[in-house]
């Protein structure tokens, strides 16, 4: 292992002092790394992981991503995504601002916008990191504790990849929630919920991921509309098997609709989409190999166990509007409809979050298009009664408290789960009474995990830390596909194979090709304390 001086990296990936011997005429003051100058999966031994005492949101249990790690997926997304983000962002209030006719509503708005280019300015000059105003947010104390007492003097480039990426979402909301009439505005609504009727021009702008996934939406619908039996005639035996392959593909169905996500979903055609978004039972098996930890056997007994057990309360902390969303409702609608689960509690955001999370808004919308909507005017008759006939059906769970809609504001911070325990506690508390949490998607499980540099082959219940091993941890899967750097869970051969993907498949961790399905036995029913 070569040592930190040789390699010229400090612990954790900060940046290493500049010295008179290192300093070079002319060089940039900016210092910044090559991921290639990370040390090896293999060397990540003492001092990682970290002792817990340690540990903290600028020092997580193995090295952080960073900004400033040149050639990572973080450096693409501080340097380039987010402001290619806040940009496009600031089309879309122009194009309202152009539809506001009251003057005092015109000033309000261009203000917002103002606030705006000041944060891509900050962003691009890689400012340093200010508290958060005082807007009213349950979060405010949450984020200025988090950055008074790690992140003083950190900038948007040198602070975790995780915690600026997340920092840089709450200050566009400030932009917002400041003002007088503008507080509750979204400017990623109109690339998630967008209608298909909406002029062709607009729907160039702002892609629609719900109307695009036109085919996928109706295979599922015209399936799953009419409640899910058993077929005649089976026995006891047969049904538990016929229930066993219904979950398990539509947990494949739930995991691949993380697969489309609008941040980055720029660049691809309606083609490559519906490639990403086939439902085919054909084209599942055939992905169940892409699925590098896979834990979906383990997955099914804990479900399959819950009918007899305690009553069944599921959770899922959701990820992506429109599509994902769909999904989700149809996986958790057969988990209802089967009887495995008796309540689903979803869990959502309060406000815009990383494009396209889902916030109550997203939710209201998918279900009122469904039922009133022209989403598809190219659809049949069958095909629409189909969405109407499930949107019914989910609107009811709603009305009687079987489906359950929750908005808590830590899921809007920078924290990771590792601090949900400590900085959440009642969250902590309600989450632990429920007999199974899904976090679905790519951001949740950065967070489970710390984003950090664990090695592949790290078990998922090390990598997820308190939330796997403190009293009272609920039983807890992500469905993730792979789009970013942060991989554990895959197994005792998963660093060979993270090396062999490297070299073999450019790419492998952002393209949403593969996938984990990752479960956790947490410590369910063992009282919660804390410190
Ligand atoms: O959470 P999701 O929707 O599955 O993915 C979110 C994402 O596209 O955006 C983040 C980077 O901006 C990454 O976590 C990931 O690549």
């Amino acid at each position: 292992m070569s040592s930190f001086k040789e390699s010229g990296i400090v612990p954790n990936g900060a940046a290493p002092p500049i010295t008179e011997s290192t300093k070079v005429e002319g060089a940039p003051s900016r210092m910044s790394l090559k991921l290639s100058h990370l040390p090896s999966k293999k060397d990540i031994k003492a001092p990682w992981p970290r002792t817990p005492s340690s540990i903290d949101p600028n020092n997580p249990p193995w090295p952080a991503f960073r900004g400033y790690h040149t050639y990572s997926f973080a450096h693409a997304t501080m340097g380039h995504r987010l402001p290619t983000i806040l940009g496009k962002a600031i089309d879309d209030v122009i194009l309202t601002l152009n539809q506001e006719s009251e003057e005092d509503r015109i000033l309000d708005l261009i203000k917002c916008i103002e606030r705006m280019d000041t944060l891509k300015q900050e962003l691009q000059e890689h400012a340093k990191l200010r508290p958060v105003v005082d807007d009213g947010e349950a979060d405010v104390a949450l984020w200025n504790k988090e950055i008074a007492k790690y992140f003083q003097g950190k900038d948007f480039m040198n602070a975790p990849w995780l915690f600026a990426e997340a920092y840089k979402y709450r200050r566009l909301r400030e932009c917002f929630s400041v003002s007088k009439y503008w507080q509750s505005y979204d400017v990623f609504f109109r690339q998630k919920a967008s209608s298909i009727l909406s002029s062709t021009h607009t729907r160039i702008l702002f892609c629609d991921t719900f109307s695009r996934s036109c085919d996928a939406v109706f295979e599922l619908s015209m399936r799953f509309a009419d409640p899910w039996k058993h077929k005649e005639g089976l026995s006891d035996e047969q049904k538990l098997e016929e229930e066993r392959l219904m979950f398990l593909e539509l947990t494949q169905i739930c995991l691949w609709g993380n697969s489309t996500d609008l941040s980055l979903l720029i660049n691809m055609t309606e083609e490559q989409i519906k490639s990403l978004q086939s439902t085919g039972g054909e084209h599942l098996s055939a992905t169940e190999k892409n699925i590098l930890g896979n834990h979906m056997g383990r997955l099914w007994e804990i479900v399959r166990d819950l009918r007899g057990k305690t009553g069944g309360r599921i959770d899922f902390v959701l990820d992506n509007a429109g599509f994902e969303l769909y999904c989700d409702c149809v996986y958790a609608d057969f988990l209802i409809q089967s009887g495995l689960a008796k309540q689903i509690r979803f869990h959502g955001k309060r406000y815009p979050w990383f494009v396209s999370d889902v916030t109550k808004k997203d939710w209201n919308w998918l279900l009122n298009s469904m039922m009133y909507g022209h989403l598809f005017p190219v659809a049949t008759e069958p095909e629409k009664e189909s969405l109407r006939r499930m949107a019914q059906r989910w609107k009811q769970y709603e009305n009687d408290g079987v489906w359950v809609y929750e908005q808590h504001p830590f899921w809007c911070t920078g924290y990771t789960f590792w601090d949900l325990p400590g900085e959440a506690p009642d969250l902590f508390l309600h989450l632990s009474r429920s007999d199974l949490v899904f976090f679905k998607g790519d951001l949740n499980h950065r967070k489970l995990t710390y984003d950090c540099a664990a090695p592949p082959s790290t078990e998922f219940e090390i990598a997820i830390g308190p939330m796997a091993s403190a009293a009272g941890a609920p039983k807890i899967c992500s469905l993730r596909t792979i789009k970013s750097d942060v991989v554990v869970g895959l197994g005792t051969d998963g660093d060979e194979l993270s090396e062999r993907l490297d070299k073999e498949e450019e790419g492998w961790k952002i393209s949403g090709k593969y996938a984990v399905v990752l479960v956790s036995e947490g410590r369910p029913g063992e009282k919660v304390r804390f410190a």
